[in-house]
């Protein structure tokens, strides 16, 4: 029992002292994402450099986020406007830019990479940072659809690796998904969830699945509602089993579940 009490308190200050150590982040990439991501990082407190292979593509990053910001500044002090002015002020003092990925890292404690949806640069570019990176440096990426386990492949921190999968804006959008492959340790785990909660955000857990939670939802749906525009709105399909009602659903009806109205669903619902 003491030791695994004594196991239970050295893993959680393992955890905890690696969430806290998340100060300094190194975004790469600064299009869509990586700039909504450095934005967010920036505005929640952290040392944030933002990095590109594309000169003119940061800068027009930086002018993005700035624009970004004033939104949210609008809306978060709505009735504070000078409280609004030193959130931005503060913000963009802590977001630098660059260009050289190699010497932005040195002293991150956490790098998200947000570049172009390709697996042989990206696994490049990985192979490359493992090199200079800190050792406690955990690293991140934010593919939509590539395998994180591959991309890990590239470098020797497998057990400091996972996925931060943001959603576009990323100022606006409230979820993150953060994946795991077997190798992630817990503590790796633990301190990107943490991290994503100080950036406000709301956390779930995913496995290495191809298109994680949501893209294996939205795509196919996105996908169904090109379908339908390509063969014509009009038509009726009956013979087409998407359309089929599932057994569950079915069965859920005849058992009176019918969601928030009945109290039960899926879920159980509190009718206050
Ligand atoms: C395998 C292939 C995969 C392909 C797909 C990849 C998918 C990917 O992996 C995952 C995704 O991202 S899936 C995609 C997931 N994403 C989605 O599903 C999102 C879908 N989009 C939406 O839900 C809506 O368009 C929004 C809620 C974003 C905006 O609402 P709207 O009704 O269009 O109205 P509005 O007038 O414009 O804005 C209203 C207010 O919002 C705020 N604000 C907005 N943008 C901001 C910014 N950039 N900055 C800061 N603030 C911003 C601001 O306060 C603004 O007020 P203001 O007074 O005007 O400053
Ligand atoms: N667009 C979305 O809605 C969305 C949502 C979630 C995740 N993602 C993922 O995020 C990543 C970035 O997507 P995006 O939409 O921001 O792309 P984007 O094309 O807007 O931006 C990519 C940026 O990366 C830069 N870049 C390319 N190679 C680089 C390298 N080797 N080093 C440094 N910078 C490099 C490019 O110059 C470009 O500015 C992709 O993996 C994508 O799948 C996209």
């Amino acid at each position: 029992m003491a030791f695994c009490n004594t196991l239970i308190v050295r893993t959680f200050t393992q955890t905890a002292a690696m969430a806290a150590a998340i100060k300094n982040v190194t975004v790469i990439g600064s299009g869509l994402m990586g700039a909504g991501i450095a934005q967010v990082a920036a505005q929640t407190g952290h040392h944030v450099t933002m990095v590109d292979i594309d000169e003119v593509a940061v800068g027009k990053a930086k002018d993005r986020i700035g624009a970004s910001i004033q939104r949210v500044a609008k809306k978060k002090f709505a009735q504070d406007p000078e409280a609004g002015q030193k959130f931005i002020s503060s913000a963009l003092e802590k977001l630098q830019i660059s260009t050289d990925a190699i010497s932005s890292v040195k002293s991150a404690d956490l790098v998200v990479e947000a570049i172009v949806e390709n697996l042989d640069v990206k696994k490049k570019l990985f192979a490359q940072l493992d090199e200079v990176a800190p050792s406690h440096a955990i690293f991140a990426s934010n593919t939509s659809s590539l395998p994180i386990g591959k991309i890990a492949a590239a470098t020797n921190r497998k057990d400091r690796f996972g996925g931060l999968h943001f959603f576009n804006p990323v100022p606006v959008m409230k979820l993150l998904e953060v994946v795991r492959i077997p190798e992630t340790s817990q503590g790796t785990y633990e301190a990107m969830c943490d991290w994503g909660k100080a950036m406000g955000k709301v956390t779930v857990e995913c496995k290495d699945t191809p298109g994680f939670i949501v893209n294996r939802l939205l795509v196919p749906y996105m996908f169904e509602a090109v379908r339908m525009l390509d063969r014509g709105w009009h038509a009726e399909y009956p013979e087409n089993t998407l359309f089929e009602p599932c057994e569950l659903l079915t069965n859920m009806v005849a058992e009176g579940k019918h969601g928030v109205k009945s109290g039960k669903g899926f879920y159980e619902y509190n009718k206050k």
